[in-house]
């Protein structure tokens, strides 16, 4: 049984998926970025702090921290701040290729590893009408980017280049490895089945 430091229902979604048992139990952190930071040290420093301050209340538990953001030109995109912040967010993405980070960290007591994981996410040429009507959908508002690509967002997603469950939230394959060398159960046990 690990621990979940996440409040993400796509996260629980996909880490049920490969059949990791786990709890949920979350510590808020501060998820500005800081000045200058880039986006892979940006997600690896929150996910790691996420999956600490759980930690610190869970002596000898594995815990699981994660976070996910979306790269245009160099550009962090956080989860929008408003109707108008997700239209520029999605005006900006029509019609090219942004990335999407997803940091994971794992740590028990004082052992502890964080692997970043990048997919590329092509969008769609979206109209002002498809975007305003996207943004009725309320489905931006709570999405790195302003999308979900596992939701009514697919629609506006020409191609990726990548893991999937990366841009949901969670890079399944690239996690479940880093759970095999804290000797958590996935359901594939052999170790010589890695990707
Ligand atoms: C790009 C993209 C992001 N997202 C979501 C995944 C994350 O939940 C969210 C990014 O925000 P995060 O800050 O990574 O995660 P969270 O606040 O939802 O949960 P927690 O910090 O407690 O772990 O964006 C999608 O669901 N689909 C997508 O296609």
């Amino acid at each position: 049984m690990i621990v979940l430091a996440s409040s993400s229902p796509r996260r629980r979604e996909l880490l049920q998926q490969i059949g990791v048992p786990f709890r949920i139990q979350v510590q808020a952190v501060d998820e500005t970025p800081r000045p200058a930071e880039l986006p892979a040290a940006y997600v690896a420093r929150l996910a790691l702090e996420k999956a600490r301050a759980v930690s610190a209340l869970n002596p000898g538990a594995v815990v699981l921290g994660s976070d996910t953001t979306g790269v245009l030109a160099d550009q962090i995109l956080v989860k929008p701040e408003d109707d108008a912040d997700a239209r520029r967010m999605l005006q900006a993405m029509s019609g090219r290729t942004h990335q999407v980070l997803t940091a994971v960290a794992l740590v028990q007591d004082d052992h502890e590893t964080v692997q970043v994981v990048r997919t590329d996410v092509t969008f769609c040429t979206l109209t002002d009408a498809q975007i305003d009507a996207y943004i009725a959908t309320g489905e931006p508002a709570d999405k790195a980017g302003a999308y979900g690509i596992q939701g009514l967002g697919a629609v506006l997603v020409a191609g990726i280049n990548g893991s999937y469950s990366n841009v949901v939230g969670l890079p399944l394959t690239e996690t479940a490895a880093m759970l095999r060398e804290f000797r958590i159960p996935i359901w594939q046990q052999d170790p010589s089945r890695e990707c």
